[in-house]
């Protein structure tokens, strides 16, 4: 069969076309540069290592790690990303705040999560305001207030039935539930319905990873959004109409956005935000902390131990009070907590590169970083997980932060050299957690309240640990596929009283 003259030009035109494309992209195409890390573009154009890294982070960058080493850069949806797993190099990048930016990135994550702009507000100014929030008497207020919250709804769940009958529950749909409505109405609104609140508030955090990765499929987007939507109604707060009463944290909030020009639909947008950056890790804490403890009696027992020496009176006689009870040391408790987190604490420390850079590492090596690219630390992978600082770091060991004398034990080495950073829940630097002594305290209260006044085990005693859900590498506290089933009752000593 001949082809046409029209036919052969288009054939032509379209060959010179993809000619000159490949020319462009091959001269365009980004090649490593002396002194430049590692450089992994994947297989797959512009998306690189896209769908991996949304798919398990954790698997993706040890799997990176395991190749290149402690700094490669990544192609990620069109963005070069590098990573710095080396933790004693953490200070170059967490303490950069001139040529690494944290604001940008965080902006574009409000905005497509939240639908949140909030261009006239100063970064800085809000941090401050919060810092202040959580010091003082204000924050004695605020642990006073969560510790009455925890104790009434943990009685609560008991009421009603009989002493010795045992209750059964899904551990982490339980600790969950209970702290964010604890959380809820300590923080947000003490007259609310946090039961409603927080079925809402499930299924927006359930969808987040996907959200922020924008990788939601057409029916989990409606979900999202009609979430969303109503947890903006549940949760708009009116700090002007209040009586005379002293304003809830929200409201406080609300009313600081309010000074600093931020009108009321950003206001009940951001309240949002706060709703999920103040209640999303403890729940996931407390569950993963606990089912180690069932899961390792030894570790049960040597906090029950514990808290029995601290007898949990004062000497008045008194029961402690939620202050006294942060004064007493609770090394084994605190050695519990590290831990778990350890383990179960996993966000990613994101920074825009804003001007070219030299990364100064501890070994003395240098690598340049190019104006626009990103910085991630993953300190799950390492510090937490790194074999060479904690030895078998798969496994839960509850003494792993204890001296032999029972002291707290900060000394941990990688190549001979002192860690700053051997472990690093709570982030580090100027964006690092502004709530983790409330986090700690609350933590402590409901874990100590839970062990003196219930008596709590497995429903099936040789039920394991349920695996982690992958898709939450990199948005804090892990949550688990699938859960823990347990039974609680009511102690026979607190059920008589
Ligand atoms: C186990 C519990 C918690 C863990 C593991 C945790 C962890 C973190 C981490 C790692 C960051 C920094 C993220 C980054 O560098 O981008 C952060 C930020 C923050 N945390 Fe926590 N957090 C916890 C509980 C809380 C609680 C209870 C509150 C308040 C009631 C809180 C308030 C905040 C706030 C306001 C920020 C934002 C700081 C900023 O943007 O500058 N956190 N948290
Ligand atoms: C999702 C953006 C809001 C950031 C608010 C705040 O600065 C951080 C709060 C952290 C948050 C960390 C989780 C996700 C960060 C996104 C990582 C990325 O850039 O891909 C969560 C609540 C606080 O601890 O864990």
């Amino acid at each position: 069969r001949r082809s046409s003259p029209d036919s052969n030009m288009i054939w032509a035109a379209l060959l010179g076309i993809t000619g000159i494309l490949t020319l462009v992209l091959l001269f365009f195409s980004r090649t490593r540069q002396e002194n430049e890390p590692p450089l992994d573009k994947g297989a797959l154009p512009w998306l690189g290592h896209a769908l991996e890294f949304g798919r398990d982070a954790a698997k993706f960058l040890a799997r990176m790690k395991e190749k290149h080493g402690d700094v490669f850069t990544v192609r990620v949806a069109g963005q070069y990303v590098t990573v710095v797993l080396d933790a004693n190099s953490f200070d170059s990048v967490v303490n950069d705040t001139v040529s690494l930016d944290f604001i940008s990135s965080k902006n574009q994550l409000l905005e497509r999560i939240f639908h949140l702009k909030l261009p006239g507000l100063q970064p800085a100014a809000e941090r401050e305001w919060m810092e202040r929030y959580f010091q003082g008497c204000r924050f004695a207020k605020l642990c006073q207030t969560m510790k009455a919250n925890i104790e009434s709804l943990l009685l609560g769940e008991v009421q009603g039935s009989s002493a010795s009958e045992w209750k059964q529950d899904s551990l982490f749909s339980f600790c969950y539930s209970l702290l964010f409505r604890a959380g809820y109405l300590t923080m947000f609104e003490s007259t609310g319905n946090a039961n409603v609140v927080y079925e809402e508030f499930r299924k927006f955090d359930q969808l987040l990873p996907k959200l922020a990765q924008g990788s939601l499929k057409k029916e989990e987007s409606q979900t999202v959004n009609s979430s969303r939507e109503r947890l903006w109604k549940l949760g708009s707060a009116d700090w002007l109409s209040q009586g005379s009463g002293p304003l809830s944290w929200q409201q406080s909030y609300l009313r600081f956005l309010h000074e600093e020009g931020v009108g009321a639909e950003m206001q009940k947008r951001a309240s949002l935000l706060q709703l999920w950056t103040t209640q999303c890790n403890n729940g996931p804490a407390v569950f993963w902390l606990l089912a180690f403890l069932l899961t390792h009696p030894e570790a049960m027992e040597a906090l029950k131990s514990e808290i029995r020496r601290l007898n949990l009176q004062d000497p008045s006689g008194h029961h402690l009070t939620s202050n006294s009870l942060e004064l007493y040391h609770t090394p084994v408790f605190d050695s519990i907590l590290s831990e778990t987190l350890r383990l179960t604490a996993a966000v990613l420390i994101k920074r825009v590169v804003v001007e070219d850079k030299v990364l100064q590492m501890a070994s003395g090596q240098r690598y340049k970083l190019r104006r626009g690219d990103k910085v991630i630390l993953f300190p799950w992978l390492s510090p937490q997980m790194d074999p060479e600082i904690h030895p078998e770091p798969q496994s839960f060991k509850f003494d792993r932060f204890l001296n032999n004398d029972r002291s707290v034990k900060d000394k941990f080495y990688k190549n001979e050299r002192r860690l700053k950073y051997y472990t690093m829940p709570w982030g580090a630097g100027r964006h690092a957690c502004i709530g983790k002594e409330f986090a700690i305290a609350t933590i402590k209260q409901f874990v100590f309240f839970i062990l003196t006044h219930f008596d709590v085990k497995k429903l099936e005693p040789q039920a394991q640990l349920p695996p982690v859900n992958p898709s939450r590498y990199g948005f804090g506290m892990l949550q688990p596929d699938g859960d823990l089933q347990v039974q609680y009752r009511l102690k026979r000593s607190q059920s008589e009283t």
